[in-house]
């Protein structure tokens, strides 16, 4: 699958500074493109890359400024060009997001989703009408998720999280600077603490002396499970919920309800680690460190295509033969989209005198599209429509395999209101779709 992106916003003193910080922190969201968008003089600059913030952004080509956005992107629309990365800007505003707006396709032809909101935000200014009232009627038309940061020249920055609260967004503060991120982890890891987070269809105003809170759903949130399962650092918390202690739980009632016999416990690194630890400690099994992360490799959901997905999770593990030669093995990893990941694995411990490999999944089977900032727009991409567990276990031969039911991924969560269209096939957006219809629209 390909995912999300992160978002960064500072006002204040060394906004752009923080801002490159505060990006190499969410690089974990986006690892595609990353760009940054400052404010001097009255003047919008934005300076982007492909490839990691490192890669991607020359710092010494970054000016101070006391307003900026930044962006780290994994595409969910359009390609991965320099043109389509974010921040993207006209001038005036620009606009920095994380999400897919899932009807942006009924507007126009666009080829992001994000200049169906640059353009649309900009008729309206244009028009005449403020930037939050501009905000406000794009609220009232986007369907999907969107965790978006708008920087005005005016001397602003605007923070938006989408009705259902699909995505993360959090505001807080590093010493005199106000900052905006899509995770918590980031800005405490920079020395600095959260106000609060950012609640379902708020719309904050950020300036150099005021925050501005306005407008709350009254919607029931339907923040994705996957931020949980995969997607965010394990240092973080979203909404208040931590996902490190979401990720032990989901070891432990998968232990719980989804025994296996084996005599170690093995972890995919790296999601699914405190997954892992969860099942081994509530299971008793030991865990063994026997799947060991290339230092250089990258995430391999989030590349944009299948070839470099498999790329790199050939570079991606080494097996440690001295701790599961003979073993019985009892493999976790946090969740199933492809089958790459589990395919490549079971082979290589095979290859490396494994026994028996028993897995146990994370999460309840991937079955649907996400069409809320996760790229996997087609079900035939899905591994669980080659069929039941059954089947799925002899596609990537392992000698059993079971997962999470919803109800469990709740229980240990710890939290309901959470999308589960993934898993169940019903998707809290505001419009009806033919799911056909997205496939193509969405097919790149
Ligand atoms: O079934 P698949 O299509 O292979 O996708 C699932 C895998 O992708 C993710 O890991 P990823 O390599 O993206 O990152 P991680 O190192 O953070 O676990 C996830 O944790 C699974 O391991
Ligand atoms: N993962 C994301 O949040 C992607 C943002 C946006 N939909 C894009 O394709 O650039
Ligand atoms: S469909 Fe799945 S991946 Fe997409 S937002 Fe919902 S829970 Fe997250
Ligand atoms: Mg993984």
């Amino acid at each position: 699958m390909k995912e999300h992106c992160g978002v960064f916003g500072a006002v204040g003193p060394e906004a752009t500074r923080l801002t490159f910080e505060g990006l190499k922190l969410l690089q974990h969201r986006g690892q595609e493109s990353a760009g940054i968008s400052w404010r001097k003089g009255g003047f919008i600059t934005t300076l982007k890359g492909l490839g990691l913030v490192g890669e991607a952004l020359d710092p010494s080509k970054i000016e101070e400024s006391n307003l900026s956005i930044g962006h780290v992107r994994y595409s969910t629309t359009g390609s991965v060009t320099l043109e389509e990365a974010q921040p993207l800007d006209n001038g005036n505003i620009s606009v920095s997001f994380n999400g897919t707006i899932t009807n942006h396709f009924l507007f126009g032809r666009y080829s992001t989703d994000t200049e169906f909101i640059l353009k649309f935000l900009a008729e309206r200014i244009s028009s005449g009408v403020s930037l939050v009232d501009s905000v406000k009627s794009f609220i009232d038309v986007a369907d999907g998720a969107f965790s978006l940061l708008i920087l005005s020249s005016q001397g602003e920055i605007i923070a938006v999280r989408d009705p259902r609260g699909f995505r993360p967004l959090v505001i807080g503060e590093i010493a005199e600077t106000k900052v905006v991120s899509s995770e918590d982890s980031a800005i405490k890891q920079l020395g600095g603490k959260v106000i609060s987070y950012v609640r379902p269809g708020e719309i904050v105003t950020l300036r150099e002396n005021e925050i501005i809170r306005e407008g709350i759903s009254n919607l029931t949130p339907t923040t994705c499970s996957f931020e949980y399962i995969y997607f965010s650092r394990s240092d973080s918390e979203i909404d208040g919920v931590s996902v490190y202690a979401s990720r032990i739980r989901l070891g432990e009632v998968l232990a719980k309800y989804h025994p296996a016999n084996g005599e170690i416990v093995i972890p995919v690194p790296d999601s699914s680690r405190p997954i892992a630890l969860g099942f081994s400690r509530a299971s008793g099994i030991p865990l063994e460190e026997a799947l060991v992360r290339t230092i250089s490799s990258k995430r391999s959901f989030i590349m944009p295509s299948n070839e470099r997905r498999k790329e790199v999770l050939k570079e991606k593990f080494g097996v440690v033969e001295w701790a599961v030669k003979g073993k019985k093995v009892v493999l976790i990893d946090d969740s199933i989209v492809r089958g790459n990941t589990m395919r490549r694995l079971i082979t290589s411990l095979r290859d490396n005198g494994v026994r028996e490999v028993h897995v146990r999944i994370g999460s309840p089977m991937i079955k649907y599209p996400c069409y809320m900032g996760i790229d996997f727009p087609r079900r035939s991409d899905l591994i669980a429509n080659v069929g039941d567990v059954d089947k799925i276990a002899k596609e990537i031969d392992a000698d059993s395999l079971e997962y999470l039911t919803v109800k469990e991924m709740e229980e240990a969560i710890g939290r309901t209101t959470l999308c589960k269209a993934c898993f169940a096939g019903s998707y809290p957006l505001k419009g009806r779709y033919v799911l056909s219809n997205l496939e193509s629209v969405f097919a790149r």
